[in-house]
């Protein structure tokens, strides 16, 4: 069985590209296991030594410009937060607690808080904003729990430092989208960025069909 491995966090825009355009394969790679790992990209930043690439004000701005290009390449309707960046903890555990329940809604509940944070201007730190977002997905019941006694645990608190250790020291992370494939009788390869989609299918040997392969599913929340 081949393996990827999806490490990201919502603070990071091309994270969001990365798990739109993968999993727009997960039903057309059925010989790949997918599997969406939240993590903590301020954690990797200070772990591996490297600099969020906003802190640069000509990385910054080159990277505002190619992601209003990217959105409609890319069909993902993403704008740019005023308030950039926030801090996404809360989130992220939120995030890690659905992952440890093996909940089926991660997929979706990571893209609303994309849609919060990144479309929708909202408050990536705000209970109320993360609740409105979740309930639609969850339900309002585990919304609320999640929100306010799931995330707070130290067993996921201690989840989301593990995954974030384990992307740097194990897998070589620097940055997010961080892609973690293996396949069988081939050496694991980690791939840097939601550009790498091509060289992923290339990896495993399955047919890649661009960016919006055909008849894929626009996500809507
Ligand atoms: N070319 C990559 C860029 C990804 C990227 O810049 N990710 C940021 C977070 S949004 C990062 O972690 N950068 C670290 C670095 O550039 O060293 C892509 O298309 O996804």
């Amino acid at each position: 069985m081949s393996k990827l491995k999806l490490y990201y966090d919502v603070v990071s825009p091309y994270s969001w590209f990365g798990v739109e355009l993968l999993m727009r394969y997960k039903s057309r790679w059925p010989s790949v296991q997918f599997e969406l790992v939240p993590f903590s990209l301020g954690g990797v930043m200070q772990l591996s030594e490297n600099q969020p690439p906003a802190t640069n004000p000509k990385k910054g701005a080159q990277m505002l410009k190619e992601i209003n290009f990217l959105k409609g390449m890319y069909d993902v309707d993403i704008g740019y937060p005023k308030d950039f960046p926030q801090l996404t903890l809360h989130a992220q555990r939120i995030l890690t607690a659905l992952r440890l329940q093996k909940s089926d809604k991660l997929e979706a509940a990571s893209k609303a808080f994309w849609k919060l944070y990144w479309r929708d201007e909202k408050s990536i730190t705000s209970k109320e904003d993360l609740f409105a977002y979740l309930a639609p997905i969850v339900g309002k019941e585990h919304a609320t729990k999640l929100v306010e006694v799931d995330s707070q645990t130290p067993q996921v608190k201690q989840e989301l430092i593990r995954v974030t250790k384990e992307a740097v020291e194990v897998h070589g992370a620097f940055g997010a989208p961080w892609i973690v494939c293996e396949r069988e009788g081939k050496e694991a390869m980690a791939f840097f960025g939601s550009d790498k989609v091509e060289a992923i299918a290339y990896y495993f040997g399955v047919k890649y069909e661009g960016p919006c392969p055909p008849g894929y599913k626009q996500s809507k929340l």
